[in-house]
């Protein structure tokens, strides 16, 4: 709009400047504003020169076309750009060639008056050039404004364009790309430069404007790439390589998942680092390990948060948990029979007193007349038939360990005492494991039928241990038996029933199994076999069970009276079929709802044990033996025992270790159930140790082994002995001992009935020899379990005097005639020679 009346000003003024053309200057200026596509608009200084000219009309009239020659270019741009007002232009040009002719002829008076009017025109001119230079300056403010917008923005642009590239560098140097590929990013950025030129900026006119808009970040990069040497490239990547691990390395804080063990290769894997790094950082403490070695939770915590790491730390023991389920609600209760347990001290009449109580006969049956392992039995008592459960442990005091244990699960104590003996230091042992288990006592004084019985000073003697019978006003209840003649059974049995009726016992029948294995065994055609006395619960065929390191489905069910069950509710005992290992007695048994879940808990059991053992081996390590030695003096006494039964086995360690001392220590390097095999003497050798076996026996390979190692092998059937012999090699007193000379072996292959004689094995000798007259023991699946002296030794008819490998014989022992068909006979001699343990 300013436009169209700058032109109009101006050809007005070009037109009076005409006027005064003689007194005037000769050039004329002024600004005319285009106006371009966008919005753009330039400010143009427009000139005019016109030729002074001296005279009149003809001049004035010559000028002319040199003044429409002159305005001739703008005229058009004028017309061009100020559209819409095409026609006063043309109507104002019209005037203007009338003024010319008036001109001519002009009076003094009227020239004196244009003059006047040319003045104020001067003025008017001068002003609206202020104006007009006011504005320009108004717009260049306004341009300078859009400029430093566009400025903005196209800075905005650059730093989006740089972080494009350095993101597609990155890109680059991670990828193994080829150089020529590598300026595909570079082309693909391309377009975004001539884009960034196109964009419109009127007001571009300052110099360091167009610097900049000539040096971009952008343009350097793509210089710098275009001209980049596959040399170059290699190096960048080669940098970028190194840079970036390092940094990243320092920078990628993990969470390191940290068990109570773990190895440091797997520690450096789980915190994604080297493992050599690891194994520097221990260096500088001091410390030298191998990759694979195994370190505790706290040392690998230390190094994980020194590499920069958080640590969370885990317990493997965590897969316990739930193992035994949460606590009943009380409504689920029911009653339950109560759990007894019988104690005292050795012949005291424990198992005599069961025996009467159940009516059967346990003590023939056991070697040395020793009660040597739990067994678990539930009879009915009372009137209304209510169940008892008693377990029989044993008095012997190798088997503390067990019978504490025993009073775990026990609700009521029998503590017997024989009132021919008195309070004797097992009784006053067993009252203490009572106590410590805080359950209540009931005294049973046995052998009232024998002379010299003397009830009343059990009681006496009870009283120096606090323990108040009722008889005397205390509240433990008293009984006077006689096991031998059954006196008095029916008014323990109903002690036993009062004193539970008291402590209410309870449990919920319907639900998961758990409870306690009572005993373990291994047995011929049966396998694992573990007692299992159930706590809570009931426990049923199929279900998978768990019993310390052991676990199974449960194959089979058999009560006390050796028939198969279903199921067995709470304070039920019962046999169960299905380990794939013996359990150990006092192992807790729960049932678990599959089989992962079960070997999950074995296998966690396993290595736990496993690492136990390691660490008593590293105890009892050459090195560390030696040290003691030379500090202390201490020496060990290391030794392997392998036993029938679990708690032979329990009993005979707890016992050497009684007898242990600061000078010499027995220390197990293995214990187990079952035969001795070649790994155990492999394992003794390695350790320097003596193997026992109690009522087992050592196979053909073992006993091989043994020989060539130089191992010794010790077979006992009586704790006691086991104990004395190891005691006085202890204490250095070893005398004179029987040894047995290995003579052969002779498998049963048939067992014959002969009338006056009795039973006859048929064998065939497979090792060595079998004599006549030498000793004897009978082998079944590696136990021993007959041991003597052979009556008769036969060929075809004939007594012989020794029978050789490969041949047949009969052979029938003194005082044994349960021969079974698969049985080893091993036959060997006995000679007195100096001790040698
Ligand atoms: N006269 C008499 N003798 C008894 C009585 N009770 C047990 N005996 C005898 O005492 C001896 C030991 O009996 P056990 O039942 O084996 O004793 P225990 O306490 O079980 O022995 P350990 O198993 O070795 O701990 C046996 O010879 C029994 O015959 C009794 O009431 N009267």
């Amino acid at each position: 709009m300013s436009d169209t009346n700058e032109t109009d000003e101006k050809t007005s003024r070009g037109s009076r400047n005409k006027l005064s053309l003689n007194v005037r200057r000769t050039v004329e200026s002024g600004h005319v504003r285009q106006n371009f596509s966008h919005g753009r608009s330039k400010s143009v200084l427009v000139e005019k020169k016109k030729r002074r000219s001296i005279g009149s009309g003809g001049a004035a009239a010559s000028e002319e076309p040199q003044a429409k020659r002159e305005t001739k270019p703008a005229a058009p741009k004028a017309k061009e750009e100020a559209k819409p007002a095409p026609k006063p232009e043309a109507k104002r040009e019209a005037p203007a060639q009338d003024k010319k002719v008036v001109l001519k002829s002009l009076s003094d008076e009227e020239r004196d008056a244009r003059a006047r009017a040319l003045s104020n025109a001067k003025e008017r001119d001068v002003k609206q050039r202020e104006r007009e230079e006011i504005e320009a300056q108004r717009a260049a403010e306004r341009a300078a404004a859009r400029e430093a917008e566009e400025a903005a923005k196209r800075e905005r642009r650059l730093e989006e364009e740089r972080e494009a590239k350095a993101r597609a560098q990155a890109k680059v140097a991670e990828e193994d790309e080829k150089p020529q590929r590598k300026a595909s990013p570079k082309s693909a950025e391309k377009p975004s430069v001539p884009e960034r030129k196109k964009t419109p900026s009127p007001s571009r006119r300052g110099d360091d404007r167009r610097v900049r808009g000539r040096l971009t970040i952008t343009n350097a990069l793509d210089e710098d790439q275009r001209q980049r040497s596959l040399a170059s490239l290699k190096r960048h990547r080669e940098r970028q390589k190194k840079q970036p691990a390092q940094q990243n390395q320092q920078k990628i804080i993990r969470e390191v998942t940290i068990p109570d063990v773990i190895t440091i290769q797997e520690l450096a894997n789980r915190m994604a680092e080297r493992g050599v790094d690891v194994i520097k950082f221990l260096m500088k403490d001091g410390e030298m390990h191998k990759i694979t070695d195994v370190i505790d939770g706290d040392t690998a915590q230390l190094i994980a948060e020194d590499f920069g790491h958080t640590v969370r730390r885990v317990s493997e023991a965590d897969v316990e948990e739930g193992f035994i389920g949460e606590k009943d609600a009380e409504e689920d209760l029911k009653s339950r029979a109560p759990i007894v347990t019988i104690m005292g001290h050795v012949d005291h009449g424990k198992t005599s007193l069961l025996d009467a109580l159940r009516t059967t006969d346990v003590v023939g049956h056991e070697a040395g007349g020793i009660t040597q392992h739990i067994g678990a039995y539930q009879l009915e008592a009372g009137e209304a038939g209510q169940k008892v459960t008693f377990i029989d442990t044993p008095g012997h005091e190798a088997f503390t360990a067990m019978r504490a244990r025993g009073a775990k699960v026990t609700d009521i104590v029998v503590l017997v005492v024989a009132a021919d003996d008195g309070v004797m230091p097992q009784t006053v042992e067993a009252i203490n494991h009572a106590r410590a288990a805080n359950v209540p006592i009931i005294v049973a004084i046995n052998k009232i039928d024998k002379q010299g019985a003397d009830p009343s000073r059990v009681r006496t003697d009870l009283l120096s241990h606090e323990i108040v019978v009722e008889s005397m006003g205390g509240d433990t209840l008293e009984v006077e038996v006689s096991a031998l003649k059954r006196t008095n059974l029916d008014k323990l049995l109903e002690a036993l029933l009062l004193q539970s009726e008291v402590m209410e016992l309870k449990a919920n029948p319907d639900r998961a199994a758990d409870g306690v294995i009572v005993e373990a065994k291994l047995e011929r055609g049966r396998g694992p076999v573990g007692t299992a006395l159930v706590q809570r619960g009931t426990l049923k065929r199929g279900d998978i069970i768990v019993a310390g390191t052991s676990w199974g489905r449960v194959r089979a069910l058999i009560d006390d009276h050796g028939e198969q069950v279903d199921e067995a509710g709470p304070s039920v005992p019962v046999e169960v079929l299905g380990f794939d290992n013996a359990p150990e007695a006092g192992d807790q048994f729960a049932v678990v709802e599959n089989e992962t879940r079960a070997r999950e808990i074995t296998d966690y059991r396993q290595r736990e044990r496993r690492k136990k053992l390691a660490v008593a081996g590293e105890r009892g390590s050459l090195e560390q033996m030696m040290n003691q030695l030379k500090e202390s003096g201490a020496q060990e006494f290391p030794y392997l025992i392998k036993g029938d039964v679990q708690g032979s086995v329990e009993a005979i360690t707890s016992a050497l270790d009684n007898i242990s001392t600061d000078e010499v220590r027995a220390r197990p390097v293995h214990s187990a159930v079952g035969g001795i095999t070649e790994s155990d003497i492999s394992l003794a050798a390695a350790s320097n140790a003596i193997v026992f076996g109690f009522n087992v026996r050592a196979n053909a390979q073992a006993r091989q082994a043994a020989e060539k190692a130089g191992v010794e092998i010790r077979y006992y059937s009586v704790i006691y002995d086991l104990v004395d012999d190891v005691k006085d090699a202890m204490s250095g007193m070893l005398s004179p001992d029987r040894r047995e000379t290995f003579l052969g072996n002779a498998k049963i292959l048939e067992v014959f009935h002969i009338s006056k004689v009795g039973k006859v094995a048929g064998c065939q000798v497979t090792e060595g020899k079998v004599e006549r007259g030498a000793h004897v023991r009978l082998i079944r699946d590696d136990v021993v379990v007959h041991e003597g002296k052979l009556s008769t030794l036969k060929r075809f008819k004939d007594e012989v005097k020794e029978v050789q490998t490969g041949q047949e014989c009969g052979m029938a022992f003194e005082n044994y005639q349960d021969m079974r068909e698969g049985d080893v006979i091993e036959c060997f001699t006995v000679e007195h020679v100096e001790r040698t343990l």
